[in-house]
């Protein structure tokens, strides 16, 4: 097992604001990693690190063993970049964006065309390769990007808010397609709102020896970090939820509580004692229950 991306007691300062503060975990090669984080919490100002579009202020980073600060460009020669400010060229055809990319990462010319035919197959945009960018639409766009991303071959793929405002259907495609990724052995690190994105990318295990995990950021710091299960252990497996009534009468208001037990059969026995269950049931806990139980909120 190798390490792919290491972070040391990494901050990052915006003038006297500490947005990244003492932040320390390592990838395994192979792992999908995912960052979760309310709005805020300094997820992409990670990922801008990582990618050394910026510089951290303090600490120390190294991604495919390269050090982000003292050696810039071999770390940009080995990881693939899907951001969603970056965005791609509206004016240039989808293949003219490839190629300029190609061109950016000094490709050889035959390499280069074998390498953007086989990506543009890969995310099934093959079909639009003389389209303007501006004529595709956000899922494309967004395969274009990853295609992109992948034409010199990094051996790691970051990725911020990868189907943020994509529909359900193009939203599993890219699961599908960053799934595929994976099991051929790619390094990846995605930040995202969804908590099904990250259950279902970075719940399962993966090509490495270790299982994907997950690590839960607020106020620049990480404040979870695991395996899902490993999350789901520690903070109960079960939970009582109950709704209160409102306080005019009977009906169900706005009020919920949540309690967390070891296992679903502790929440369940929990639950047979209590004298009034109106309003209470019990359940697997999942993420997003733990999300909330961390940071005290939900994502947007
Ligand atoms: N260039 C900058 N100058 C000053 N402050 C910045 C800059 N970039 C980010 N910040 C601040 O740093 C904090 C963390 O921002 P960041 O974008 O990293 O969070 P995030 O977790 O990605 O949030 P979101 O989920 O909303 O994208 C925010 O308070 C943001 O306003």
């Amino acid at each position: 097992m190798t390490v792919a991306v290491s972070l040391q007691n990494v901050h990052k300062v915006y003038g006297t604001v500490p947005v990244v503060n003492g932040l320390s975990f390592e990838i395994q090669t192979g792992e999908m990693f995912g960052l979760l984080g309310p709005n805020g919490a300094g997820k992409s100002t990670t990922i801008r690190m990582l990618t050394t579009l910026t510089k951290p202020s303090d600490g120390v980073i190294q991604v495919a063993g390269f050090d982000v600060m003292r050696q810039r460009s071999r770390v940009k020669q080995r990881i693939g970049v899907v951001l969603q400010a970056v965005s791609i060229d509206s004016d240039l055809t989808v293949w003219e964006n490839m190629e300029y990319h190609g061109r950016l990462h000094h490709l050889p010319k035959a390499r280069r065309q074998n390498e953007i035919d086989r990506w543009l197959t890969y995310v099934e945009l093959s079909d639009r390769r003389d389209a303007p960018a501006k004529t595709l639409s956000g899922g494309m766009k967004r395969r274009l990007q990853i295609a992109r991303a992948l034409l010199h071959q990094p051996d790691i793929l970051f990725l911020d808010e990868p189907t943020v405002g994509l529909d359900p259907q193009t939203r599993r495609r890219l699961w599908e397609i960053l799934r595929d990724l994976n099991k051929q052995g790619m390094t990846m690190l995605l930040t995202t709102h969804y908590m099904d994105e990250v259950e279902y990318l970075c719940g399962s295990f993966g090509v490495a020896q270790s299982a994907n995990r997950i690590g839960i950021m607020d106020g620049g710091k990480l404040i979870a970090l695991g395996t899902l299960q490993d999350l789901r252990q520690k903070h109960g497996e079960g939970l009582v939820v109950k709704q209160y009534s409102s306080s005019s009468g009977n009906a169900p208001s706005d009020r919920w509580d949540y309690q967390f037990f070891p296992t679903l059969d502790a929440a369940n026995a929990y639950l047979d004692q209590q004298p009034d269950k109106t309003g209470m049931m019990t359940r697997p806990s999942n993420l997003e229950d733990i999300f909330v139980e961390l940071t005290g909120r939900n994502l947007d």
